[in-house]
């Protein structure tokens, strides 16, 4: 049997990951843990916290150890992962506390200064789900410990998910412990445009002691550098000069850097060289526990019936979720109605038309029939057979998330049911999704079929 050292078997075990999995989950999980010691065939290993280390143990260990044994010829070696006590990602909330960037003295006298942080989104007016759990974590991290933990934190994911809440968040825990902290956030829009009027101004040098004096740049949007060259280059120069004075950069992004092909290579390394971290769509939980706190921070009675339904109907952007709301209580207001389902129906008419495809409850209809074998005429008829339950409730599920249609539409197509029995169906969908790994394949091949019918 051929004998490597630890570092020897480490390195070739990330290698023979990077073909495997992608570049993302390399930068996310693999590249997390942190070899210690090889003993009696275990490669005991650090992470930085429990929940990086339960998404790695459900998601790579078998992969890892299928690779350890090809690499090291020997099937008993397995590896352990234990949280490292440092720099833990685990922040419980009353603890993302910032550590005070300078003393008193030091504190920035100057008063021109404009954080443009939004006092609003906050830590504690966001909702943590499993969406956006890692983010949130690596978040209260770097707001506790700026500068140190992870230097750049680069968030990414699509667009009305949070990644600009959870930046303000990020500003606001910083400056609640050092007000006097140079915390800036710009979106990569108004940084080109200020470029621009430096150079056509000949005022370079006060645009660059301007940036590069900042305790914390959170920059939103970068994608928007691309093909923009000038200002890479001034971002570049901007970047360097902050990290190496231990200075936060925070950075958003649609996307990972990686597939930001037209940005300069120098930057994109640097941007994975600290965390990377997505945001994914929210689940249904989640999505409901936005709305009641939206609700409860509004101060506004919302049913239980609205809140689901609007949470069901609208899944892959809170921004959206939030327009909804906002026109419900605005459309009950000025109608002097109230807060119901025919005026929560009436408003999602509206919004479904701008968000669904054009796949229609008959395409999904035909396409469970026949992947169940089953006659239209069970499927949506009023029988309630066993075999017939679970495909009628995944086909009304799919006419929720894929189609414009109202719940009661849906319901009266699906034997004249109540709408109810469509929340009913979508909720326990949700649920068996979350809680098996195949069931959820199962219905995502279905709707990758049905979308490309
Ligand atoms: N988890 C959450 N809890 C509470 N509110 C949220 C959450 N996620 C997003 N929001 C709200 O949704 C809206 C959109 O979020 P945000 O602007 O942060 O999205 P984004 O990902 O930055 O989008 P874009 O890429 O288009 O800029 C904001 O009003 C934000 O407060």
């Amino acid at each position: 049997m051929e004998t490597f050292e630890l570092p020897q078997i480490w390195e070739r075990l990330t290698d023979k990951l990077s073909h495997a999995t992608s570049e993302s989950n390399m930068d996310m999980y693999i590249r997390q843990i942190t070899p210690l010691r090889l003993e009696n065939d275990i490669i005991y290993c650090s992470v930085p916290s429990t929940t990086l280390c339960s998404a790695i143990q459900q998601n790579f260990l078998p992969l890892i150890s299928a690779a350890l044994k090809e690499i090291t010829n020997n099937n008993n070696i397995q590896v352990e992962l234990n949280i490292k006590n440092q720099n833990s990602l685990d922040v419980p909330k009353e603890t993302y506390k910032a550590k005070s960037l300078f003393s008193e003295d030091e504190k920035s006298k100057d008063t021109s200064f404009e954080s443009n942080i939004n006092k609003k989104q906050r830590f504690e007016t966001f909702v943590v789900g499993n969406s956006n759990r890692f983010a949130t974590a690596a978040a209260q991290a770097v707001a506790k410990d700026p500068g140190n933990v992870y230097n750049p934190l680069f968030i990414y994911g699509n667009s009305g998910l949070g990644k600009t809440h959870l930046m303000h968040a990020i500003g606001n825990a910083i400056l609640e412990v050092n007000p006097g902290a140079k915390v800036k956030y710009v979106t990569s829009e108004t940084f080109t445009n200020e470029i621009i009027n430096a150079i056509q101004n000949h005022t370079v040098k006060d645009f660059q002691e301007k940036y590069r004096t900042i305790d914390c740049l959170i920059i939103d949007d970068i994608q928007f550098l691309e093909n923009k060259e000038r200002t890479q280059e001034e971002f570049f120069h901007t970047f360097n000069a902050l990290k190496e004075a231990n200075k936060q950069i925070v950075i958003s992004s649609d996307r990972h850097p990686q597939s930001m092909d037209k940005l300069e290579e120098r930057l994109r390394s640097r941007f994975v060289n600290g965390l990377t971290v997505d945001i994914q769509p929210p689940d249904l939980e989640t999505r409901i526990a936005i709305l009641r706190k939206k609700a409860e921070l509004e101060n506004i009675e919302m049913p239980n019936e609205v809140i689901q339904t609007v949470a069901i109907s609208i899944d892959n952007n809170i921004r959206m979720i939030e327009g909804a709301f906002n026109r419900i209580v605005a459309y009950a207001d000025l109608m002097h109605m109230p807060i119901d389902m025919k005026v929560t129906a009436k408003i999602l008419e509206d919004f479904g038309s701008h968000t669904r495809q054009n796949i229609t409850i008959e395409n999904i209809t035909n396409h469970i029939c026949n992947f169940f074998n089953l006659q239209k005429e069970d499927l949506i008829g009023k029988k309630r057979p066993k075999n017939i339950a679970m495909p009628r409730q995944i086909a009304m599920y799919l006419c929720r998330t894929l189609t414009d249609s109202s719940l009661p539409k849906i319901g009266q197509y699906f034997g004249g049911r109540d709408h109810t029995t469509v929340i009913h169906a979508c909720e326990k969908i949700d649920k068996l999704r979350k809680e098996d790994k195949s069931f959820d394949n199962q219905i995502q091949q279905f709707e990758e079929k049905i979308r490309s019918l």
